[in-house]
């Protein structure tokens, strides 16, 4: 399985992930949802790079223009809730992919335990198709291989790229174990060493679906 931390480079990538990360800069929700967003154009951006190209002859008013342009049929599939604004990222740039949602949230047991549900799936048929999964958090993976399977119902993609912001070490270990080889390319902008006790990422940012749209309760 092809991992690709594109935080290993030099951009401004690496920016947007720090304001994402800085306590004070994301109490900006507005800031921090549009973060996620701009990291979803970068990713989309380096992710196309990987699809299928072929040549075909645009008119223009003057001429035609040989022009070489993807032919992969793009689903953009995402995690509720953190993911919509970096589903909104892809969505800018790869504007005509169709679209999937997958809803997942701990459920706690008590302080320390929690199962993941999923109980919303709108997905198109997958067959054949590049599946993108997006997700800014990837902290034990529990999520991420929950929806994958979830989506499996929708048929058997060609190719599966699994998008997140901030992965652990053990998310992208979990990843490796639980999703096919030959098929699931990983990207992300960091990894990080740590869980804490509660399974969240540290550094990490803290909790990405509130710090986009609020506590629940
Ligand atoms: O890798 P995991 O251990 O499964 O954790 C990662 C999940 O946690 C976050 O969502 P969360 O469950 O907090 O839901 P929310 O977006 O509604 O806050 C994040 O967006 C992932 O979906
Ligand atoms: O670190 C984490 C773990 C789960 N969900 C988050 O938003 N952050
Ligand atoms: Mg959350």
């Amino acid at each position: 399985m092809k991992i690709v931390n594109l935080g290993e480079s030099n951009s401004v990538l690496n920016r947007f992930v720090a304001e994402l990360r800085d306590v004070n800069i994301q109490k900006d929700s507005m800031r921090f949802r549009r973060n996620i967003e701009r990291i979803g154009e970068i990713m989309a951006y380096e992710i196309s790079k990987d699809f299928t190209y072929s040549t075909k002859g645009i008119q223009s008013p003057l001429g035609i223009a040989p022009m070489n342009t993807p032919d992969d049929s793009v689903v953009i599939s995402t995690i509720l809730r953190a993911g919509l604004p970096y589903h909104q990222g892809f969505l800018s740039y790869l504007d005509n992919a169709e679209n999937a949602f997958v809803s997942a949230y701990r459920k706690y047991k008590d302080r320390l335990n929690f199962d993941i549900h999923i109980e919303y799936i709108a997905s198109p048929r997958l067959t054949d198709k590049t599946l993108i999964i997006t997700d800014p958090m990837l902290a034990t993976g529990s999520s991420m291989e929950l929806a994958y399977e979830a989506l499996r119902t929708k048929g058997h993609p060609a190719h599966i790229h699994v998008a997140s912001i901030i992965a652990s070490k053990q998310a992208i270990e979990y990843i490796q174990r639980k999703m096919p080889d030959d098929i699931t390319t990983v990207w992300v902008a960091a990894i990080d060493d740590e869980l804490d006790d509660h399974s969240y990422i540290v550094p990490g940012l803290g909790d990405a679906g509130d710090l986009s749209y609020g506590e629940k309760e």
